[in-house]
């Protein structure tokens, strides 16, 4: 497949009935977006619908201001049999400057399925340059991390 495919990026202004009560854009709202954006580079890779397994440590470094322009970037960076493994980047910026500032990053894991809500295999992301590489043992570093997370959710599920 061509490696066009495994990145989207959905570009917006933040309106202001994204404000929350300090002025700025809603932390939802951000989520939102980023599930958004996660979604439809799942979708698009695997040519299936994609539902949402897992979103782990998202960080808001910078707050948004209404009327900036927002970037979500998406990108797989890895695969399993039926799982995407996505890093999303959100940038924001006055849209009267060039410069936009990295606000919040996580990774989000999709899985594709069938009309039944079963998941289904999608195909193998290969990287191919060093950074896509390390990306990917990105990815893997976080799913050994995530195995004691989910240990110590166990009870709480
Ligand atoms: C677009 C949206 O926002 S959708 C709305 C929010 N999301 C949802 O409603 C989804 C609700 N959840 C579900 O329907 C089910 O849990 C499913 C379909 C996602 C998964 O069903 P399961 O029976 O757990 O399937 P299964 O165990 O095969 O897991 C599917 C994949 O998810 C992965 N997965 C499961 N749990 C986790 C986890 N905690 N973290 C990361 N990946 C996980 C599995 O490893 C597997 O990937 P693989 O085939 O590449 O190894």
């Amino acid at each position: 497949m061509d490696s066009i495919y495994h990145t989207i990026t959905l570009r917006f202004l933040a309106e202001p009935s994204d404000v929350n009560f300090g002025g700025k854009v809603h932390g939802g709202s951000v989520m939102k977006w980023i599930d958004q954006a996660g979604y439809t580079c799942a979708a698009n890779w695997s040519g299936q619908y994609a539902v949402t397994v897992y979103v782990g440590g998202i960080r808001f470094f910078k707050p948004i201001s209404i009327g900036d322009l927002v970037e979500i970037n998406a990108k797989i960076i890895y695969t399993g049999k039926t799982s995407m493994h996505i890093s999303i980047d959100v940038f924001a910026g006055n849209p009267r400057q060039q410069q936009k500032s990295k606000t919040t990053h996580c990774v989000m894991v999709f899985a594709a399925v069938d009309d039944t809500g079963k998941p289904i295999p999608v195909p193998k992301w290969q990287p191919q340059t060093a950074n896509e590489i390390n990306l990917e043992q990105y990815a893997k570093k976080l799913m050994d991390l995530r195995k004691d997370i989910d240990e110590e959710m166990k009870p709480y599920l």
